[in-house]
């Protein structure tokens, strides 16, 4: 049995994204450009064939509704769905709702980048039951713990355990796979995929709205290894472009 093919697609832009704020797991909408992102993706997954048997979502809108209207382009609605906090953004703790340029201007960039991407440093928690705070809300009544902020290394944690578990078991039996999720938790994968070291991982950004494929190929230990390191994007040119912008949010 050939193995799935696996696509990983960031949600649209949404609300806090184009106004430049730290969003983590506050639940916001997708502006119109990132509905339109939504489709294109669809579009994409249609042109190149990549129709997907089932999708993995978190348990946030912006990636919901981005499926959503990917799926809806590429007649793919009815495909079954799996939604899982494990592929929640990192959570952002006491960052949530701050801008990030003013935050650079206050903090200066050293440790702006610190809390920003680096692998192991989580920014300051959240206080609990605070405006921007999920401690209390109930999609995460089930959690033992509800984060009050993650570095990438604690998303890590959470989501490689379940992509073995459960993603790479849908691949490894023949399915093509659509995850849709976000842009640290999306790193994190990629991490994981590629082999990117703890360092090399920083400079690495995820455009918003364009899925990456990846061809995979089981290791002797049973792992999934990509075929494409790196994955391929469907839009080259606008992934590189989307990339750039993500890399240079502070500047705004
Ligand atoms: O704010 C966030 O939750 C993330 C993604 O939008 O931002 P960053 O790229 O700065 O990690």
């Amino acid at each position: 049995m050939s193995i799935g093919t696996l696509v990983l697609l960031r949600h649209g832009e949404s609300e806090w994204n184009a106004l430049n704020l730290f969003t983590g797991w506050v639940d916001v909408r997708l502006t119109e450009k990132g509905m339109a992102e939504g489709k294109r993706a669809g579009e994409l997954l249609k042109e190149h064939d990549l129709l997907p048997d089932v999708l993995y979502t978190s348990l946030l809108r912006r990636a919901i509704s981005t499926a959503n209207l990917a799926l809806d382009e590429a007649d793919r609605h009815w495909i079954p769905v799996v939604r899982d906090w494990r592929l929640n953004e990192r959570h952002y703790g006491a960052l949530q709702g701050k801008n990030k340029a003013q935050t650079k201007a206050e903090f200066g960039e050293d440790q702006f980048m610190l809390w920003r991407r680096s692998y192991d440093t989580p920014p300051p928690p959240i206080e609990a039951g605070s405006e921007y705070s999920q401690d209390t809300d109930a999609r995460y009544a089930d959690l033992p713990e509800v984060p009050l902020t993650e570095c990438l290394l604690d998303v890590v944690k959470r989501l490689i355990p379940y992509w073995e578990s459960t993603i790479s078991q849908e691949l490894k039996a023949g399915k093509n796979v659509l995850v849709t999720a976000h842009g640290n938790s999306l790193r994190a994968l990629v991490k994981h995929l590629d082999g990117i070291s703890d360092d090399d991982i920083a400079g690495l950004n995820i455009p918003t709205g364009i899925p990456l494929r990846y061809d995979l190929e089981v290791t002797e230990d049973g792992s999934l290894r990509p075929l494409n390191k790196g994955g391929t994007y469907l839009d080259p040119e606008a992934a590189a472009a989307g990339a750039a912008a993500v890399a240079n949010q502070g500047a705004k």
